[in-house]
């Protein structure tokens, strides 16, 4: 039987998602997140579903990008990059910038585009997967293990986002000390079974935050623990952590900001330093590897250009015996979806996958997916194995629409100006 791949349509569903008072060095989350979704829809009437950030930057590539692909073939993934090559990113959105106040490196022309063919790269790959009647790992060369385990994601957090600002409420009460956190995390084992943890540091002084791994630690013997504090301490600061916990920690993330920061400390101590900060792109890579700055590289297929980009990296971490892992931002059920095919290809991904998805309430799927004893089962059904829910999707966008412009941003350090006027993300290192 021919089947026809070629693209008649491209929908681009911008939504805002409710988020929870996460903070972390930069502030605070949002109420309410923005992400886009992408639908990709074949001649056969075969629909792909993608998901990536849904900031204006992204959106105004994600439209002429969505416009180039009517007429092409969902199968044609490679020429998705020179593609997304013709769109113009405006000079202002990158010079001298980070992304997301600094929370995920350098903000490149390049990585820009990438984030944007990532959701459209995994929309393809679905389309194509459900057109064949194979899953999306089978397209990737197929899975090498059954079920993706993922880490319980900590945070410090608020019990509520403040007075007067919209929001959904959550149960997770407030986690402020090493007791909120411990609590916290007893919480996630309960409800998802999930053995290793990660603390979002970077909130309060370090002395603070060791007291809060030294509880995890106390509280869950032997399970691996990881801190990350987001490029927040210096040189120095990052040693004495490293000193004082590194026994207790799988290992350190992004403690010191940027590749010759990270070398330094990763030349003085032995504790393994895990990056989502320093290499964000394949063009930091000779400088962090050949520095040795970084002993695990956390992937992300938003950032990275998707899925197959996702195992180039691995293959070039491999090479150079770094470790992969994946990091994760505020996302929904196609992403997570998408991350656990990708994982389940990866034959040396030794560490569990950071995810905020037990954080998100909401979704535009049918069914959630779960987490058992830490992990999500790899969909073997045709595609990413994920139904889209029309109503909920209309009813999230209708929110994107309502909103005066304020939340569509995201914006870590103006959510946190709400209760502190005078806030301003802090200078780096912090501490
Ligand atoms: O591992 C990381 O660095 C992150 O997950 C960055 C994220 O942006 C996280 O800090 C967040 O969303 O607050
Ligand atoms: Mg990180």
């Amino acid at each position: 039987m021919t089947r026809d791949l070629t693209i008649t349509e491209v929908r681009l569903t911008p939504i805002l998602v409710a988020d929870p008072p996460l903070l972390n060095t930069q502030g605070v989350h949002q109420p309410y997140t923005p992400r886009l979704i992408v639908e990709i829809v074949t001649a056969d009437g075969v629909t792909g579903l993608g998901e990536t950030y849904g900031d204006t930057k992204y959106l105004e590539l994600a439209r002429p990008f969505a416009d180039r692909l009517v007429g092409r073939r969902v199968s044609d993934l490679n020429a998705l990059f020179p593609l997304a090559d013709e769109v113009a990113v405006d000079d202002s959105r990158t010079s001298g910038r980070v992304d997301v106040g600094g929370l995920r490196g350098v903000q490149t022309a390049d990585k820009l585009r990438l984030s944007v063919v990532s959701a459209f790269e995994v929309a393809c790959l679905d389309a194509l997967g459900k057109a064949l009647g194979l899953p999306v790992h089978a397209l990737l060369g197929g899975k090498v293990r059954d079920a993706v385990e993922y880490s319980a994601y900590l945070f410090y957090k608020w019990a509520a986002h403040p007075e007067g600002a919209a929001g959904e409420k959550d149960d997770w009460g407030a986690a402020l000390d090493p007791a909120g956190i411990v609590e916290q995390a007893r919480r996630f084992t309960e409800l998802h079974g999930f053995t290793s943890f990660k603390l979002k540091g970077g909130v309060f002084p370090p002395d603070q935050e060791i007291a809060a791994v030294r509880a995890l630690a106390e509280a869950f013997p032997g399970h691996p623990l990881r801190l990350d504090p987001n490029g927040a301490w210096s040189v120095a600061t990052s040693l004495r952590v490293a000193e004082e916990i590194g026994d207790l920690l799988e290992y350190l993330e992004d403690p010191a900001l940027g590749t010759p920061a990270m070398a330094e400390v990763a030349a003085r101590t032995g504790v393994p330093l895990a990056t989502n900060m320093c290499v964000t792109t394949f063009a930091e890579i000779p400088q962090a590897f050949a520095g040795g700055a970084v002993q695990v590289v956390l992937s992300d297929h938003h950032y990275w250009g998707g899925l197959r980009n996702t195992r180039e990296l691995a293959a070039v971490c491999r090479t150079f015996g770094v470790g992969i892992s994946m990091h994760s931002n505020t996302h929904l059920g196609i992403s997570l979806a998408a991350m656990t095919h990708v994982a389940a290809t990866v034959p040396d991904l030794h560490h569990a996958c950071d995810s905020h998805y037990p954080w998100q309430s909401e979704d535009v799927l049918t069914e959630r997916l779960v987490f058992d004893d830490g992990r999500v089962a790899v969909p073997d059904a045709p595609g990413l194995g994920v139904t889209l829910d029309r109503e909920r999707l209309e009813f999230l966008h209708r929110r994107w629409l309502d909103d005066d412009g304020g939340l569509r941003e995201r914006d870590d350090a103006a959510a946190m100006r709400a209760v502190d006027p005078h806030w301003v993300t802090p200078s780096v290192p912090r501490w």
